[in-house]
């Protein structure tokens, strides 16, 4: 693995389009053009472009930050895709495959897919480069990736520090996207875990939506506490039942992703759950939000997800039953409460304290 904490950083001038002018995007195609790469920035409406080429300012996400003359900004899908080493897909996931579609005729297999969209597909149960992989089989699997962990567009768009990990099938690869994004502020690990990092990136909007609801109702840092906690080690029991290395959601892209999206103002998943808290609907919620929050598909998926393969996900169904089945948030907090008692999970076992008759061991042990 390459150590670039004290190397300064070299400009690698690739040609990159990012997809996708929402918050991300903007922010990305920013960080990118400042680390010296021909960057392209693709808006799905016209107008948008427009707007950005002539004021060089995103009219809707991030307005206050000034995109430098150096980024390329259009809509014309072609002129965004034609003839560039790397493809970064900045759209809400459930807009992956219809991109993706769109975007074949100049696919390569010289290319690189950096998805950085956070979710499951509805329809499919895949995570965002499962959909790159088999909607673009010309560009060899190990070449897709992601780009994931703590990372809210405001602070990076400000230089903030933030840490993030990337993550490909391949490990060179990762390493080309960690030097691609590798930036004074912007520090990016590698983690070659691709489906923990998938799985623990999108699966954690769900428990951001839960910890804003804990908010929204009124509930203390107790609360938020236990939600973050024993959300991670439902995300870990649906990730390693799917594959992923068990220690991916100690890092970045598990429990660093959770924290941020579950404690910071940034987070759209939050701020919807948290409205939701205060006895409003989703439909209210959505339809004055200009953002997507990406945990309300996710959530639809990963129930599916987890009653399929069997994986025990209580707070995943909480939140299932809030959104989608008029459940209310503090009718769900009291069934979680009054569950089975249970020795916590993780906590390594040995023969000596087997759980006492009467006292459920949990089941995790087996579901991993
Ligand atoms: N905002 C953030 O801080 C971060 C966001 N992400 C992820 O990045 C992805 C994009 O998020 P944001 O940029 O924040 O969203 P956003 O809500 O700020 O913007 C979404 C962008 O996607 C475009 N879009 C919407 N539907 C589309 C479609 N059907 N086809 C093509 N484009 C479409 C919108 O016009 C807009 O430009 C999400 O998966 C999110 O979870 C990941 C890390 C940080
Ligand atoms: O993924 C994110 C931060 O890492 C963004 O989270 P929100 O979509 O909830 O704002």
């Amino acid at each position: 693995m390459k150590a670039h904490a004290s190397q300064a950083h070299q400009p690698a001038g690739r040609k990159v389009t990012v997809f996708g002018a929402g918050s991300w995007g903007t922010a990305l195609a920013l960080l990118l053009a400042s680390n010296g790469h021909a960057v392209t920035l693709w808006a799905r409406r016209a107008q948008v472009a427009e707007h950005i080429r002539r004021t060089r300012h995103n009219p809707t996400y991030l307005p206050e930050v000034e995109l430098p003359a150096s980024i390329q900004v259009t809509a014309e899908l072609r002129e965004a895709a034609v003839a560039r080493e790397v493809w970064i897909v900045a759209t809400p996931a459930q807009a992956v495959r219809a991109l993706a579609e769109q975007l074949r005729p100049w696919a390569h297999p010289a290319l690189i897919i950096v998805s950085v969209a956070k979710g499951l597909e509805i329809a499919t149960l895949k995570t965002t480069t499962q959909v790159l992989a088999e909607v673009l089989p010309i560009v060899p699997r190990e070449r897709i990736g992601v780009l994931y962990g703590p990372s809210h567009a405001e602070e990076v768009a400000a230089g903030m520090p933030t840490t993030v990990v990337a993550s490909a099938p391949s490990c060179a690869v990762a390493e080309e996207i960690q030097e691609l994004f590798m930036a004074p502020t912007f520090r990016v690990y590698v983690n070659p875990d691709l489906i923990g990092v998938e799985i623990a990136g999108s699966v954690k909007n769900v428990l951001a939506l839960a910890a804003g609801m804990s908010d929204g109702v009124g509930f203390g840092d107790n609360a938020k506490a236990a939600l973050i906690t024993r959300g991670l080690a439902e995300i870990q029991r649906l990730g390693v039942r799917l594959g992923a290395d068990p220690s991916t959601f100690a890092g970045l892209a598990g429990i660093g992703d959770l924290v941020v999206t579950c404690m910071s103002r940034h987070s759209r998943n939050r701020y919807v759950g948290e409205q939701i808290g205060r006895g409003r609907t989703l439909e209210e919620v959505q339809q004055e939000m200009q953002m997507v929050a990406e945990g309300v598909p996710t959530t639809a998926a990963v129930y599916r997800l987890a009653r399929e393969l069997g994986v025990e996900m209580p707070i995943t169904e909480a939140v299932y039953q809030i959104l989608f089945e008029g459940k209310k948030p503090r009718e769900a907090v009291r069934e979680l409460m009054a569950r089975e008692a249970k020795y916590e999970d993780w906590l390594p076992r040995s023969t000596d304290t087997a759980p006492p008759n009467g006292v459920a061991a949990s089941e995790t042990t087996s579901s991993r």
